[in-house]
């Protein structure tokens, strides 16, 4: 089994099956005062890889075969650096999110002589929020947080009211826009001031404004917080835009990487496209 360095925050664990961990109490949400921000990370610009600084992220020689005869991660190898944001692009199955999984230590059957080192917070925020039906929006922010009960409610408060959602700690999750919802679940990865952020698709269930706003907001959230960042996602253009790089996986293993901000919009994305197999005039396909 290859080694796994991170822990993942308890809380983004109970997701997997939508089961609650011990000493959550649905309902009450106390009036606790005082909000003071989730902890920031101090790298004002993501380092690059090779640049000498430590990467955040070490995945070597990483295979998942599922039991099937040609592999779904075939001896993968990625570096992340500290503060980086990298955007993975694949066909469905290409193992996008097998790759998420195992950097998120949820998956025990990944094998390979090599490793994966990951910081030691983890949080993941999935395509869907993953609130609990039965908890109050900030029971939900805060549940198996770490931290002691007052200072884990403060730290809930204050990421709510990052992502626009102050005043609505009370309210249920069905009492939430989808957005607001994915607002929430960021708020819940916030509170805990993750070093490495995981996100599988997490606009992809929202339509296109609402997807948009909240490519704004998580902007203006990394900026603030600086995780590093790994997103899947199946938008070459959110890909472009939110991360320094792309990278698109094919049968488990890096097919192409480039970083943004260098190459022209068109340029990347017709590159990209044409690694994904897609046609770059064909707007219909541009999700991969
Ligand atoms: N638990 C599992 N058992 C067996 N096969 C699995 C399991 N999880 C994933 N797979 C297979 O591994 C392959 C890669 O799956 P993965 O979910 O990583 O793909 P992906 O790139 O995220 O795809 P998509 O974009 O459709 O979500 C797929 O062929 C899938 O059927």
């Amino acid at each position: 089994m290859a080694t796994h360095t991170g822990r993942l925050i308890a809380d983004d664990v109970t997701r997997q099956d939508g089961t609650a961990p011990h000493g959550v109490v649905p309902g009450a949400v106390p009036d606790d005062a005082g909000s003071p921000a989730p902890g920031a990370h101090p790298a004002a610009h993501p380092a690059v890889p090779g640049d000498g600084t430590p990467p955040a992220v070490v995945v070597r020689d990483l295979y998942r075969t599922y039991g099937m005869p040609k592999g779904v991660l075939d001896g993968l190898g990625l570096e992340i650096a500290d503060g980086e944001f990298v955007a993975i692009l694949g066909r469905s199955g290409s193992g996008k999110s097998t790759l998420l999984r195992a950097l998120a230590g949820l998956d025990h059957d990944v094998t390979g002589s090599g490793e994966i080192r990951v910081p030691a917070n983890v949080s993941v925020v999935f395509q869907d929020s993953r609130l609990l039906p039965w908890a109050r929006v900030l029971d939900n922010v805060v549940l198996g947080h770490e931290a002691a009960p007052a200072e884990a409610r403060a730290a809930g408060k204050a990421a709510l009211a990052e992502v626009g959602l102050a005043g609505r700690e009370r309210a249920w999750p069905h009492e939430l826009s989808g957005g607001e919802q994915q607002r929430a679940s960021l708020a819940r990865s916030l509170a805990r001031s993750p070093e490495l952020l995981l996100a599988d698709e997490p606009f992809g269930a929202l339509d296109a404004l609402t997807r948009a706003r909240m490519h704004d907001l998580l902007r203006d959230l990394l900026r603030r917080h600086r995780p590093t960042v790994l997103m899947v996602t199946h938008d070459v253009d959110e890909a472009i835009v939110l991360a320094d790089r792309v990278v698109v996986l094919d049968a488990g293993r890096i097919a192409l990487e480039r970083r943004t901000g260098t190459t022209p919009h068109a340029t990347l994305r017709a590159e990209l496209l044409g690694a994904l197999g897609l046609a770059p005039t064909d707007r219909r396909k541009d999700r991969a």
